[in-house]
């Protein structure tokens, strides 16, 4: 077949904006007012993680502290909408991931365990919602199911796919394909080529009325749960149902192999450095840093606020990076007040907190003088917190009335501390460095 050039509609034109996986920025914007329906969530989580090749299966590998899975559940967790949440997990997981649930708090986890196959536990998962005593699993009027292992999904295109499901009894997201789809024959020829704007790749989240997903499996066969690979399959072939099929961003792409989990740990960090907030006292010359700073801190949105002590503490919840501006050595005070803070609204649970102390030295005497007791002292506090999942780093800042010298320094300071809340790595944390 004659290969037709594809329209750039048919093809995935870049790989997509990092701001579309800000799961806290879109919680609930678009409200629960267009859903009135029950809806709950099926993750599949029984897999083992063969093509990551880790002894520990991909769900449970860490970002930042936190398995995958717990993004997964959060940003399903976090619409008022959505009831509840089924787990699906091997048996051998099961106290593995009740630790997960209860560590990190997600409160609409019920899990199941799984079977030999993606589709025997997508089953087993819907299943607990056909139990008539169990109060905590209600059937659902529409179930959503979600790879545990895509862990970037928005509410926006989840309620597409729930509306979508009510509507026509099945939804699933499309991407356009990358790559060429070939047939080959059995001794390794090209057999023929598929001609790429006519399919989609299908992702997830696919969306089903309970009652129409729930029968297809009660009739589908052995081959299917064996090799089957595509839920809406099911639902077509053994119910009639054609599912609607809505366009995904590309964030939507199944973590596989391991270059997947740097690019999920590389989204993230992305997402938590977008904005901060400088907290500058009342000294003048701290003031004029912070606002030199904050000239400098240009791809970040950045507040300026004049103390942590604040009784409004809205600013907390704006970020999860603060820059704490102090002219005294060794004045952690305000510091500590912050993340003390942070352990009472629970601010550091689901994402590390960076907090880089700076200090701006006004006296003509190398900083070096200073170091053993507050270095001492620095690092003691920054242990401390690190246990509360905050990570603590200092910048030192000499003032000076030279402009030239000045601005190269806040410069300098700025690309110090952009790099300290991109990174987030705990090793540098206790380091008092020289901007
Ligand atoms: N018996 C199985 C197999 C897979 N899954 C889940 O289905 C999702 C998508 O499957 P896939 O990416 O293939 O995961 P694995 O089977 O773990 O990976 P691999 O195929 O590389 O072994 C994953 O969340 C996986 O945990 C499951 O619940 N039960
Ligand atoms: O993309 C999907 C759409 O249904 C599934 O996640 C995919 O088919 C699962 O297959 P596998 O477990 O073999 O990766």
């Amino acid at each position: 077949m004659q290969q037709e050039r594809c329209s750039s509609s048919d093809r995935p034109l870049d790989p997509g904006s990092l701001l579309e996986c800000d799961a806290e920025r879109s919680a609930d914007r678009l409200g629960c007012a267009a859903v009135d329906f029950p809806v709950a969530v099926v993750l599949p989580a029984g897999g083992s993680g063969e093509r990551m090749g880790l002894a520990t299966p991909k769900q449970f590998c860490t970002i930042l502290n936190r398995p995958l899975i717990s993004f997964t559940i959060q940003a399903f967790e976090r619409l008022s909408w959505i009831g509840t949440v089924v787990v699906v997990v091997a048996k051998e997981n099961h106290d593995l991931m009740l630790n997960i649930v209860q560590k990190f708090n997600h409160t609409k986890v019920k899990v199941v365990h799984g079977g030999t196959t993606r589709h025997r536990s997508i089953f087993n998962g819907l299943q607990a919602f056909s139990s008539t005593t169990d109060s905590l699993t209600p059937k659902p009027k529409v179930v959503i199911i979600h790879d545990a292992v895509r862990p970037f999904v928005e509410e926006d295109l989840l309620l597409k796919i729930t509306l979508a499901a009510k509507e026509q009894g099945a939804s699933g997201a499309i991407r356009p394909l990358v790559s060429t789809v070939i047939a080959t024959t059995s001794e390794g020829y090209l057999d023929h080529s598929l001609e790429r704007a006519k399919y989609r790749a299908s992702e997830m989240p696919q969306g089903f009325l309970y009652d129409i997903i729930f029968q297809a499996y009660q009739r589908c066969s052995e081959f299917d749960f064996e090799f089957g690979s595509e839920c809406l399959h099911l639902a077509l072939q053994y119910c009639g149902t054609n599912a609607k099929l809505i366009d995904g961003p590309p964030t939507l792409w199944k973590v596989t192999y391991k270059r997947d989990l740097a690019a999920a740990e590389a989204i993230i960090k992305e997402t938590l450095s977008m904005s901060a907030c400088i907290i500058a006292g009342a000294e003048a010359e701290a003031v004029e840093l912070a606002k030199a700073l904050q000239k400098n801190l240009k791809m970040m949105e950045t507040d300026v606020i004049p103390c942590a002590k604040e009784s409004n503490t809205e600013y907390l919840s704006k970020t999860r990076n603060f820059i704490h501006i102090s002219t005294t050595a060794s004045n952690f005070s305000g510091t500590l007040d912050m993340v003390k803070r942070f352990e009472d609204i629970d601010h550091a649970r689901l994402y590390p907190v960076v907090v880089v102390w700076v200090q701006l030295n006004m006296t003509n005497q190398s900083v070096d003088s200073q170091k053993t007791e507050e270095l001492r002292a620095f690092r003691s506090l920054a242990s401390e917190v690190i246990l509360g999942n905050v990570l603590l780093y200092g910048i030192q800042i000499d003032h000076t009335k030279v402009p030239e010298q000045w601005e190269r320094s806040v410069e300098r300071l700025a690309e110090i501390t952009v790099a300290l809340i991109r990174d987030r790595n705990a090793a540098l944390t206790g380091q008092l460095l020289h901007a």
